[in-house]
């Protein structure tokens, strides 16, 4: 064949989308492209064999080896795909922007039964490879009986050459770049693996990696001749049909691409075919505390080629979260995110996903209810932050969000408010910190109330969420005013004025307001209730620190005295005794500092003096 010189075409009005998509990504993403290409080119091979239009022994192993050149500066990829004519490469490559998959596509689209496996779409992807090379030559021999083998080479990628190769004598293609000064890391195999396993993991076509080095010492070390694995996985587990994968192969699959030691909670396998094409799992993983939250991964793939970790506009941000792997071919990824937004299909795709994951919650919930009551804890946060983020999405799970109560038991909102109902309707009673509520906890039991658990740092939130959604339910902390639900009906009501005034007298303004009832634990004296708006407003006024809101945001507080405490009748007895009064005085003040402590930590001020009236109180009673 005479060689033969001519310049490149460009095709304007494409080479916008390469300035954008390379700009802005990585170098090292030509990888991800060749090798696509590669298996692009197996693909069709075996498509024609099917076809009946190529033919094969039925025993050829398809595959790509990316081989490092150490000596030659170079790295090269070769396919024993479909290979190229000469015609061929002068129109797929020496124009830009026109892809030959593409082509194949629309060809034998009407013959294809199976949806598009090629993942080639823009005829920009080789093209990458001048990122890092200061010469590409490509090596290729067509399939087609008779066809001379071609060679390409460019310095620049406005300029080619194409001869007759003499290197290529079997059908495929091999694309050698021999690398630019700047970009010498990729003749480091390990860095080239890490490449590798990142994008091209999950091709259908087998990967292996070679340097030159390493092969010549092959001949020689016997052991070397043990028959290589290939790097990659060509059948990823998102790609079978869910009844027909176990357990442990879901559980494997997710140690080996998180790379976690941690087993997850459970999995959802998505596989829809229409109206468009996803396939992947979604792993709930276990968290061992809030802050894990950020480091969710949900890898997104286009027909089994990596493209990017947790896209947003892809999975819902709340989403991200959890782990997985999510495979969609329909999907034109290659092109920049702002295209993305505006897709109807993604906003489709986004909605299946956060139904999907609502049905797998409800099946939980419904059929392995003890499960779900064990995961709980564990999902929780997320489960709510879901539930901020997206209405939707609350109102699809609703029914299936757990509280914990104060007996361990896990229980939805509805079935609280059911079994709540006689005692204080539409109300739920939470507690924020076990230990700095526990009096009040062992009080609730004691009167057989319950309360729920909502400790977690985005509960604030939820609960004014949950308030808004659920109208007519109001939330009350468990120290909150809860004077009425303590109150027996079938008691007498004594007058109880001279008791409150009694407290009333010595204690001033120190709490908003007094109330005397018979507890049923007689041990404790006395209780502070906040009242839950005044302590909202005034956890509001701290979020916003050091800004003048304007109005006075003090927490409300009332002191219920227990008329059944001895120490209240003690005192109480004695207050018209002048000759007691300073340690009638001393005891009251020491009871609700006591009933203080029970709801929050003191001052400093408070601190003090309580130690000094304890203190007080211990040589009283040695001197007696
Ligand atoms: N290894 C190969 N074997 C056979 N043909 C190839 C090979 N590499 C590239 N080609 C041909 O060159 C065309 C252009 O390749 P290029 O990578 O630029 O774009 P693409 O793969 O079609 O699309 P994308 O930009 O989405 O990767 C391909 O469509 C294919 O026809």
């Amino acid at each position: 064949m005479a060689t033969q010189k001519g310049s490149i075409s460009i095709n304007t009005e494409n080479i916008f989308p390469i300035i954008k998509k390379w700009l802005y990504s990585d170098k090292d993403i030509f990888i991800r492209e060749l090798i696509s290409n590669g298996c692009d080119a197996v693909n069709k091979y075996k498509r024609l064999v099917t076809l009946g239009e190529a033919k094969s022994n039925g025993e050829e192993q398809y595959k790509i080896i990316v081989t490092i050149d150490k000596d030659n500066e170079s790295i090269s990829f070769a396919d024993n795909g479909i290979g190229m004519s000469k015609e061929e490469v002068e129109k797929y490559i020496n124009q830009v922007a026109f892809s030959g998959a593409e082509d194949f596509f629309n060809k034998y689209k009407d013959k294809m039964e199976e949806s598009n496996d090629i993942i080639g779409h823009f005829g920009l992807g080789f093209y990458s490879s001048f990122m890092v090379s200061k010469k590409v030559q490509i090596d290729t021999l067509s399939y087609q009986g008779g066809s001379t083998p071609v060679r390409w080479t460019s310095e620049n990628g406005t300029e080619y050459e194409i001869s007759k190769s003499d290197t290529k004598n079997e059908r495929g293609t091999t694309i050698t770049l021999f690398l630019e000064d700047d970009s010498k890391e990729f003749l480091n195999e390990y860095e080239v693996r890490e490449i590798i396993d990142k994008y091209c993991s999950f091709l259908p076509v087998e990967i292996y990696l070679e340097s030159k080095e390493n092969k010549d010492e092959k001949v020689e070390n016997e052991e070397e001749q043990v028959e290589k694995s290939p790097l990659n996985d060509t059948t990823p587990l998102w790609l079978k049909s869910p009844s027909e994968c176990t357990d442990e192969e879901y559980k494997d699959f997710y140690r080996k691409v998180f790379k976690s030691f941690d087993e997850p909670l459970f999995w959802i396998h998505l596989n829809v075919d229409y109206p468009f094409n996803l396939k992947g799992i979604l792993y709930f993983p276990k968290l061992k505390n809030e802050f894990e939250l950020v480091e969710g991964k949900v890898k997104l793939y286009n027909n089994q080629v990596f493209i990017a970790d947790n896209i947003k506009e892809v999975i819902p941000e709340f989403l991200l979260l959890l782990k997985g792997v999510i495979d969609c071919p329909d999907l034109p990824l290659n092109v920049s995110r702002s295209f993305l937004q505006n897709d109807k299909d993604v906003s489709k795709i986004s909605k299946h996903i956060i139904k999907k994951v609502a049905d797998k919650l409800k099946l939980l919930f419904k059929n392995e209810r003890e499960e779900y009551n064990k995961f709980w804890d564990d999902i929780q946060v997320f489960i709510k932050y879901g539930c901020l983020k997206d209405e939707g999405f609350y109102d699809k799970i609703k029914d299936y969000i757990l509280f914990k109560d104060i007996n361990k038991e896990y229980i939805t909102l509805k079935d609280y408010l059911e079994k709540c109902k006689e005692k204080h309707e539409n109300k739920v009673f939470y507690v924020s910190d076990e230990v700095q509520q526990s009096q009040y906890i062992k009080l609730f039991k004691e009167y057989d109330l319950d309360a729920v658990i909502l400790n977690s740092s985005i509960d604030n939130h939820f609960i004014s969420f949950m308030e808004y959604k659920e109208q007519g339910v109001v939330f009350n902390r468990i120290d909150s005013d809860i004077s009425d639900v303590l109150k027996d009906t079938n008691e007498e009501q004594e007058d109880t004025a001279d008791i409150k005034d009694l407290f009333q007298s010595i204690i001033g303004d120190k709490v908003k307001d007094y109330s005397v009832e018979s507890l049923r634990n007689e041990d404790t004296p006395a209780i502070i209730l906040v009242s839950e708006q005044s302590r909202r407003m005034s956890e509001m006024k701290s979020q916003f620190a050091g800004m003048d809101l304007g109005m006075n945001f003090e927490e409300e507080k009332t002191l219920v005295i227990n008329r059944n405490n001895p120490i209240v009748k003690k005192i109480v007895s004695l207050k018209n005794d002048e000759s007691k009064k300073e340690d009638i005085d001393l005891i009251c003040n020491q009871v609700v500092d006591l009933a203080l402590l029970s709801n929050k930590e003191l001052s400093s001020e408070e601190l003090d003096s309580f130690i000094k009236r304890s203190n007080k109180l211990m040589s009283m009673i040695i001197s007696l």
